[in-house]
């Protein structure tokens, strides 16, 4: 029967009202997904975009998505090396989604955040947490240097804490690889932390500037303060060609000291070797064990330990077999370190996996009948923990009275948030664990007799405190009048009444809207004191580009930017549609959404993450902004209002523009991590490959060519989420026409092409006299460089101004399929020279690792 008209309506309209829906989803500019992964939030900023915490779909693992644009050399070489490394302590970089214009990298989600944040929370860690934090980035570091990469940007900002409240090494946009080249060149970093000889320009041996750098970041964890910052960028630099760091015996002891003091040794040569820092008595007991334990994985992976092999993974693999997967696709995907969306699931699931194990399985020492060997094996562990030291006295009065007693030193210091409600935490150290518990107040949903025991011996242990209170040791001591002065600290912040030097320093701290001042707290007769001289704390983000100059060792570092008003109004620019991006209503999480979105992820392309349409709802924007807050919480937080905080976001984009025009002044000295360009070389086309000098080429990742692309990008860049300009360099040079002919080799990595030819590969190792260059030792030209694969540089319209490599021309999602690179890119365009399908193939992996491993 013909419907009547009324239901004719209702037809028509329920028809309208879906169409509709459908268009609403397509013309959406709120990014909701990308690939498999639902976005939730932002965590952060990175160079180019926000970073997201999102979920993955199918497996609902939460993951960091890190938005990079395309055309920065930098997120190539991040993606070619990170997605080698795999080792607790780097963060793990599970996929990436390759789209139009960007590049996502799905990481490993470390809730715990930056190790900066942790320790302008904490003002300065104490000794004990030291050792045993400095030691996980030291494993993370002699595990990248083993495979013979430098990561030439190490930096409390570079290392996240993950749940555990484990140190994870990140952001690997400078890294490069030392296989082919002693020496480098490239003068790259963030000044703060560079070495005397890449401030003299000289030849430097990457591994040794390295070792300078995690000195900066043991003084800095110890101070709580950088041992070589001035406002003036250039006395920052004499000082550290010229200068030794001033030591606060207060907070550190002699063996920090003689640690520190070799690590920050002018003379790189007489710099220790990374297992040699891991053997110093301070950082015993966990130094060695992490030695041990790095060497070990490095030796599994070195032998190529093969993935699948766990019973978890067969297992696994074999429900994944039923239920119909493609078993065989996953495991090339693992093995081959494609980091595509097959791997992706797969090292997600595993964890999944694991996690779920674990709670089938709980520890015994979470159970009632463990109460006593937790008490008793923490002893010994409270030993090595506190007061590694004191290890003999601690042994002989290993009540539970006194481990209690030595567990108050640390219980006083809280730790960030997502620390403290741990689980894994709490596992890790049942000490900690119980602390956690009981001075967050968090509650337990189902309290054993454990938990009853800890509370109880807790409230007597308070009941008893002041009169039960005993000198530990030196280290513990100075933990306790360092805590003591924290809370009079506290307790002077929440005064109402502010001493005159307070209020000048909010004065200072508000006008100069970059800068933490951070009062130093000088405890003598247990009375704290304020220096008049106070020493602060600053973030120092990878956001400026800088050209050094090549005529003086101490030269001005930004007359390149003087000369390039085009790529300062990029910046503007940009810096206006990002502003504009933020006034964005909310995302809403739509399911139909979702399924369409998904079938055009596994089409072609995985996803359009253009920035430019990326526009954040406001939740997120607001909780950037709350992010952002946290980046400048300082101790001195109390004087920091929220305008000041809000007026120092906002304040970013002419700030990145000054600092970035501005020369050795002031701010550029705040805003100062860099990567130089001007001894880089521009991609390589096969042409100019054979006929090129290639001096200089200091990388094997392309680079700015004359008037590149990349130039105008970084011009382009959004201000650093600092409020300064993006972490790398904004002013590359202009290299001349010539200069194009300094080429640089992209070494494709052989996990991206699906075929087998690269079996058997050998696979570069560093041994620990490996990374012991001798001095002499100079930089191979780049006539050394490997018989890589080598991508052309397309010309588009204009030759000269649109010079960049063909890579970034590639259409294909990564994380397609056949997780091939499309050859898109060898089309449409002045192809003379141009590299042919068949050119691209699978070469040496120079730091090809065998197989995937079980970390954890
Ligand atoms: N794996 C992660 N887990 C949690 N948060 C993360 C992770 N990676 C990055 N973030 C957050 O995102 C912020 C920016 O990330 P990151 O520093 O890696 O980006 P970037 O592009 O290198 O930025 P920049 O160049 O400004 O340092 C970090 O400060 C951190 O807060």
């Amino acid at each position: 029967m013909f419907p009547s008209r009324l239901e004719q309506n209702q037809l028509k309209a329920s028809i309208a009202a879906s169409y509709n829906k459908l268009y609403s989803q397509f013309s959406a500019n709120e990014l909701q997904e990308v690939g498999n992964y639902k976005l939730l939030k932002v965590v952060g900023e990175g160079s180019y975009g926000k970073v997201y915490l999102a979920s993955h779909r199918l497996t609902h693992q939460k993951v960091v998505l890190k938005m990079g644009s395309k055309s920065d050399p930098n997120v190539v070489r991040e993606v070619f090396y990170h997605r080698q490394f795999d080792y607790i302590y780097i963060t793990k970089l599970y996929e990436v989604i390759v789209t139009e214009n960007y590049v996502w990298m799905a990481l490993e989600y470390c809730p715990g955040r930056e190790l900066y944040e942790y320790l302008l929370f904490k003002k300065h860690i104490p000794l004990v947490e030291c050792a045993k934090l400095f030691s996980q980035i030291l494993g993370g570091v002699y595990y990248a240097h083993s495979m013979k990469c430098v990561h030439r940007d190490l930096k409390l900002e570079n290392i996240l804490l993950d749940k555990k409240g484990q140190a994870k090494l990140t952001d690997f946009g400078f890294t490069r690889e030392c296989a082919t080249k002693g020496t480098l060149e490239t003068v790259c970093g963030t000044t703060v932390y560079m070495a005397p000889e890449l401030i003299e320009r000289k030849p430097y041996e990457g591994y040794k500037t390295d070792i300078w750098s995690l000195g900066i970041i043991l003084y800095t964890l110890i101070h709580g303060t950088m041992p070589f910052d001035e406002d003036d960028e250039m006395k920052t630099k004499l000082k550290i060609v010229n200068e030794n760091p001033g030591y606060n015996r207060d907070l550190i002891d002699a063996d920090g000291e003689d640690l520190v003091s070799k690590l920050l040794q002018k003379d790189p040569q007489q710099r220790p070797s990374l297992p040699q820092v891991l053997q110093h008595p301070f950082l015993q007991p966990y130094g060695i064990s992490i030695l041990e334990k790095t060497e070990k994985v490095m030796k599994r992976q070195r032998h190529g330990s093969k993935n699948f092999h766990s019973k978890l993974e067969r297992k696994l693999l074999k429900r994944l077999k039923q239920t119909g997967f493609d078993t065989q696709a996953i495991k090339h995907s693992v093995n081959k370190k494609k980091c595509d969306t097959l791997s992706g699931f797969w090292y997600l699931l595993l964890e999944k996996e694991k996690r779920s194990e674990i709670l089938r399985h709980p520890r015994r020492s979470r159970s009632v009948l463990s109460v006593k060997k937790v008490f008793d094996s923490s002893a010994p562990s409270r030993k090595s923990t506190d007061n590694p030291k004191k290890d003999d006295n601690v042994g002989k009065t290993t009540t539970l009275r006194r481990i209690m007693s030595l567990k108050s030193d640390t219980a006083s210091i809280r730790p960030p948030p997502n620390l403290a409600n741990s689980k894994e935490t709490k596992k890790a150290d049942p000490l900690d664990g119980v602390s956690s518990q009981t001075s967050s107040g968090r509650s337990i949903k189902r309290p054993n007799f454990f938990h009853k025991m800890t509370s109880f011996f807790k409230s007597k242990k308070q009941a008893e405190n002041a009169a039960n209170e005993e000198p530990v040791s030196p280290r513990s001591d100075s933990l306790d009048k360092r805590k003591r002065n924290a809370i009079s600290f506290e307790s002077r912040k929440n005064s109402p009444k502010r001493s005159p030097t307070r209020s000048g320093n909010k004065d200072v701290s508000e006008k100069s809207g970059l800068k933490c001042q951070k009062p130093t707290m000088i405890a003598s007769n247990g009375n704290t004191n304020l220096k008049a001289e106070e020493p602060r704390l600053k973030k120092f983000k990878s956001n400026t580009s800088s050209e050094m100059s090549r005529q003086t060792s101490l030269g001005n570092y930004d007359s390149e930017l003087e000369n390039k008003p085009a790529a300062i109004s990029d910046q503007s620019m940009y810096d206006e549609s990002r502003n504009d991006n933020s006034k964005v209503g909310p995302i809403s999480i739509l399911s139909q959404q979702s399924e369409i979105s998904n079938d055009t992820y596994n089409s072609e392309y995985s996803t359009d993450g253009n920035a430019s349409n990326s526009k954040p709802n406001s939740s997120m924007s607001s909780h950037n902004n709350r992010n952002t807050s946290s980046v400048v919480l300082s101790p001195n937080m109390d004087s920091i209002d929220n305008s000041s905080l809000q007026s120092r976001v906002n304040g970013r984009g002419s700030m990145s523009i000054i600092s970035s025009a501005s020369s050795a002044s002031e701010k550029s000295s705040r805003t100062d991590s860099f990567y130089e360009i001007s001894t880089a070389s521009s991609p390589k086309t096969m042409d100019l490959r054979a006929m090129s000098t290639y001096a200089n080429a200091d990388t094997t990742v392309p680079r700015a060519a004359v008037g590149s692309q990349w130039l105008a990008k970084r011009g382009r860049s959004p201000v650093g989420r600092r409020g300064r300009l993006p972490k790398r360099n904004i002013s590359r040079k202009l290299l001349n026409k010539s200069s194009t002919a300094a080429q640089s080799v992209i070494q494709e990595e052989s996990s991206f092409d699906d075929d087998e030819d690269n079996a058997g590969i050998p696979v570069v190792h560093a041994t620990a006299s490996d990374l012991e260059r001798p001095s002499g030792m100079k930089e191979n030209t780049a006539l050394d460089a490997p018989a890589l694969p080598v991508f052309s540089v397309l010309s588009q319209d204009n030759p000269l101004m649109d010079r960049r490599p063909a890579l970034f021309d590639m259409t294909r999602s990564l994380s397609g399929s056949s997780g091939r690179w499309s050859h898109n890119f060898l089309e449409d365009r002045n192809s003379e020279g141009a590299l042919q399908p068949g050119e691209i193939h699978d070469e040496h992996s120079i730091l090809g690792i065998a197989d995937d491993e079980d970390n954890s």
